[in-house]
């Protein structure tokens, strides 16, 4: 990799978008019993904006899962805290719908699309006629109306992931995390869900944080990438990604500033992987 171009950096957040999403120093070790300590993240601090979509990168291991899981409410952090909509995280909060990557695990076999999609819905307690509604929305958003009474299993993998998305978005969440949610679909398909994922980002207006380990996917679907160090974790670069706002597959992957942000963010975690972490001056 040659000298990566210089990348704009991301504006410093709090000037006019409110905030939904606030990290707060927030740090991360594990200490299961009969298994080594573990300080997967060391602190990190960043704020996501309402209606903006960031995603996450860095080297395998770096602690993409421990964060997004920390965020969802899901695991305790050590330090510091996560506050969604001015609200400190203590347990999985309303206003968060999770995306993970095993749509299998996700999507009870044994009920249908509906039902699945419904299910977070009746929880909530949200009356039949309500739901209902929300259910008939969030098909036609994924463009799933057709599949509604088939079973999970009856659809292909690309199918269950957009069942996956209109169960989130039918529960209206304030912020929308996704984890590495296209990891297990063919190239084609991925491709048509990061399309679906900007056209619901625009369309409804809701904050989404994805993490994925893939920088081309990064880059095309985000608004920011935030690239993360090597474990114990840090932040690398909060990079923003000055493509139009309008993008297409063919026209945003050949434009040069993609590639600049691309080669960019590339070298940024092979220096990650090689040691360099901007919590220090010495590297490995
Ligand atoms: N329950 C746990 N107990 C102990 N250590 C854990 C636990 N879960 C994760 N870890 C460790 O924390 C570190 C970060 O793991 P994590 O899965 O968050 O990384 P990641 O960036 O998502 O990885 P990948 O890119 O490979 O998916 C790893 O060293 C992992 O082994």
């Amino acid at each position: 990799m040659t000298e990566e171009p210089a990348a704009s950096v991301a504006p410093e957040p709090g000037s006019g978008t409110p905030v939904a999403l606030d990290l707060q120093g927030v740090k991360k070790t594990y200490d299961t019993p009969g298994r080594p300590h573990v300080e997967a993240i060391r602190q990190l601090d960043f704020q996501v904006g309402r209606g903006e979509l960031v995603c996450v990168v860095g080297p395998s291991g770096a602690g993409k899962t421990t964060l997004l899981r920390s965020i969802a409410g899901l695991l305790d952090v050590t330090e510091g805290a996560v506050v969604l909509d001015g609200q400190v995280v203590t347990g999985p909060p309303a206003g968060m719908a999770v995306v993970f990557q095993e749509y299998g695990r996700s999507l009870f076999p044994w009920m249908t699309v509906r039902q699945n999609i419904e299910l977070p819905l009746k929880e909530q307690g949200i009356p039949k006629a309500v739901r209902r509604e929300k259910v008939d929305k969030a098909l036609a958003e994924v463009s799933l109306t057709e599949a509604a009474e088939q079973h999970p299993w009856q659809l292909s993998g690309g199918m269950q992931q957009r069942v996956a998305i209109a169960r989130a978005i039918a529960y209206e969440p304030s912020v929308l995390l996704m984890d590495e949610p296209f990891a297990a679909v063919d190239a084609q398909t991925r491709a048509e869900l990061e399309d679906l994922v900007r056209a619901l980002w625009k369309r409804l207006g809701v904050t989404v944080l994805f993490v994925t380990h893939d920088i081309d996917e990064a880059v095309y679907l985000g608004e920011r990438v935030i690239v993360l160090s090597n474990r114990p974790t840090v932040l690398m670069e909060d990079v923003n990604v000055d493509l139009p706002r309008d993008r297409d597959q063919l026209t945003t992957r050949s434009d040069p500033r993609f590639g600049e942000l691309r080669g960019h963010i590339y070298a940024l975690i092979q220096k990650a992987k090689a040691g360099h972490r901007p919590d220090s001056e010495t590297e490995a």
